[in-house]
């Protein structure tokens, strides 16, 4: 019988033998290589904290003790231990188990997760929950080295130093990002990585308790280590130290014995406490241990040659993207790159290795990247910042007080805008249009195709003010190319002009309501059909010409519907008095779960068969 049998629901794992745990391991990433090779997911990670996860397993107590995985990419193992290896074949699928932690999954998610360098503000203020509410449950946040360059760890750290309560994080350094590590605190963390070797678990206890005044000097000793060990203590993790969390480490992330011990000990003090844990990203999985990178996040693949199943073809957005970045780079050197720890992901890594002094990945600190844009615009240069949809919200007040507050010229390349698929609620593209278009002075573009893309680009670095482009995860779409009206700031491009119907698609909705419009000229309904292209500003001369000769809009978008891009045409519609009806096809007020794209626009109403159903009552709206 397999050690994994044995685990079926959360503190199973207590009643295993110790002997038997390196074996566990074993299993457990053969479980896990088997299920991601053909559901796809966050393979690497997972991989490299197997044991980091069976040794607070070990030591804390479910669902009570807390345990918090900062992005939550990694928390596959931790969900294999808490009662849900049989949920693992519906991993990131419709309806299926998330990829991410989910308290409505599990009571043994405490909090959920998605976007990096969050974790220990939350642990931490469940810590002082735990003290107003007079409880005694553990606490503990688990955060890699690559969010370990989020801002928000500094703000968590500084704020800990002042909470003398227990909090316990455990920093799993594997020395990557998605891609290679940038920045201070990462060549920080390999100085202490190479510095030392692993400090045993009596030694580090005794740093720890030497640094507690009167009482932890009596424990100190009581631990008979010799003077010499304690001296060699105090160096490491002064950074930490300094900002009042005491450091442990780096110890070896795949010993489960030295790591429980260290956890259980470091858990009994009443204060902040970072243990350093070294791992090796993919271990185990000899193709994933040599392309970390690659096996991040992948898709269903071969075991045997780790090669994806389904290898791309055709050129996504993010190629289309890339390319002609290089292309302007070339003859434009004022234009620069930025990336917060998305380099292969924008596609700036291949702008990179061609102008390697004009890029920048900033590490996962997407508020700094665009103030850093800012101050780059500021001096006269073109920086384009490429950031996923949903990493951007978090720069809300970069790009409103440092960008548009001063109209510069910084061009937002806004990658998987739209639904994302299988990462589910927290990655979804959809808040974008929503979000930029009421600030004043930024003009958002969404192309319709891979040529709209590039023209979008040059149009963008030949105007002066913020831009923001946005486009879709995946495929790039080259249909619709002999439609190339010429860009001009604020209008849209009529694909064709009917009479009665006018359909408006957003970006990415043009393809899918291409198939609309085709099934409505098979039946001789002459429709007018609009590329919406430029977002902000609107393009109020069409509307009020389109009202003269039609009686209902439809604005067909994937994006959030309330400040999209449908409401702005309702509203100038009704502050106007014209005298057309409007229909929206967007998201309601809602989050969006995971699934194909194809199976989430069905379930929203957005896919072409659905629309054309709700189009065909259109009368009726109000
Ligand atoms: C705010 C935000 N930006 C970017 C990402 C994309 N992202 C997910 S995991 C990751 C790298 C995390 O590295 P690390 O914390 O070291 O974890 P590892 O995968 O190495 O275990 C990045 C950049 C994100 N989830 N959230
Ligand atoms: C966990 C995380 O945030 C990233 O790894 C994300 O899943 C990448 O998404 P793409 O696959 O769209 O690059
Ligand atoms: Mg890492």
């Amino acid at each position: 019988m397999n050690i994994l049998d044995r685990i079926n629901k959360e503190n199973d794992i207590k009643n295993i033998d110790s002997e038997e745990l390196p074996r566990l391991a074993e299993e457990i990433r053969e479980f896990l290589v088997s299920h991601v090779s053909e559901t796809g997911g966050h393979l690497a990670p997972n991989l490299g904290c197997v044991e980091l996860t069976m040794a607070l397993h070990r030591v804390l107590n479910f669902p009570e003790d807390k345990l918090i995985w900062d992005v939550g990419h990694q928390s596959y193992v931790h969900k294999i231990l808490t009662g849900r290896k049989d949920e693992m074949g519906s991993l990131r699928q419709f309806g299926g188990m998330s990829g991410f932690p989910k308290t409505s999954e599990s009571p043994c998610d405490a909090f959920n997760t998605g976007h990096s360098s969050t974790s220990i503000s939350a642990a931490l203020g469940m810590a002082c929950a735990r003290s107003i509410k007079g409880t005694h449950e553990n606490i503990a946040a688990v955060i890699g080295d690559g969010s370990f360059t989020g801002g928000m760890v500094y703000e968590a750290m500084n704020n800990m130093a002042d909470i003398k309560t227990s909090c316990l994080v455990v920093l799993n350094d594997n020395n990557m990002s998605i891609d290679q590590n940038v920045g201070g605190m990462s060549t920080y963390l390999s100085k202490l990585r190479v510095g030392q070797q692993y400090n045993d678990f009596k030694g580090n206890v005794e740093k720890v308790l030497m640094k507690i005044p009167v009482a932890g000097e009596r424990l100190a000793k009581g631990l008979k280590k010799s003077k010499d060990s304690i001296k060699q203590i105090l160096v490491p993790g002064m950074f930490f130290e300094e900002l009042g969390v005491t450091y442990i480490g780096p110890i070896d992330g795949h010993d489960i014995e030295t790591m429980e011990a260290t956890f259980r000990k470091a858990l009994k003090l009443d204060r902040p406490i970072l243990v350093h844990v070294k791992t090796v990203k993919g271990k185990g999985y000899v193709h994933a241990e040599r392309h970390p990178s690659y096996f991040h996040g992948v898709e269903p693949f071969d075991i045997r040659t780790g090669h994806v199943i389904k290898e791309k073809k055709t050129m996504s957005n993010t190629g289309v993207f890339a390319r002609k970045l290089i292309e302007l780079g070339r003859t434009d050197d004022r234009i620069v790159a930025i990336t917060a720890a998305m380099g292969k992901g924008t596609g700036v890594s291949a702008f990179a290795e061609k102008f390697p002094e004009r890029a920048f990945d900033v590490g996962i600190a997407e508020e700094h990247a665009v103030t850093f844009a800012a101050g780059l615009a500021a001096s006269g240069l073109v920086p384009v910042v490429a950031i996923y949809s949903s990493f951007l919200q978090r720069a809300y007040d970069q790009i409103l007080h440092d960008v548009c507050l001063q109209n510069l010229h910084v061009i937002f390349a806004i990658d998987r805008s739209g639904l994302v698929g299988a990462d589910g609620d927290t990655h979804q593209g959809i808040f974008d249009t929503a979000f930029l278009s009421h600030i004043p002075n930024m003009t958002v573009i969404a192309p319709k195709n891979r040529y709209e893309l590039t023209k979008a680009m040059e149009w963008a670095v030949g105007y002066d003010g913020p831009v923001a482009i946005k486009y879709s995860r995946g495929d790039a779409y080259y249909g619709l190319s002999e439609y190339n009206v010429p860009f001009e700031k604020g209008k849209s491009e009529i694909i064709h002009r009917g009479r009665g119907l006018a359909i408006m698609a957003v970006g990415n909705m043009v393809q899918e309501t291409e198939k609309i419009y085709n099934r409505y000229i098979s039946e001789d309904d002459d429709v007018t059909f609009v590329n919406a292209r430029f977002l902000k500003p609107l393009d109020t001369e069409l509307i009020d010409d389109l009202s003269h000769d039609h009686d209902r809009i439809v604005v067909i978008e994937e994006g959030i519907k309330r400040g999209g891009y449908g409401s702005a045409v309702e509203e100038y519609v009704e502050e106007h008095g014209l005298p057309v009806k409007v229909m929206t096809c967007a998201i309601d007020d809602r989050f969006v779960p995971q699934g194909t794209v194809s199976e989430l626009r069905r379930m929203l109403g957005l896919d072409a068969d659905s629309i054309y159903d709700r189009i065909g009552h259109a009368d009726t709206i109000q």
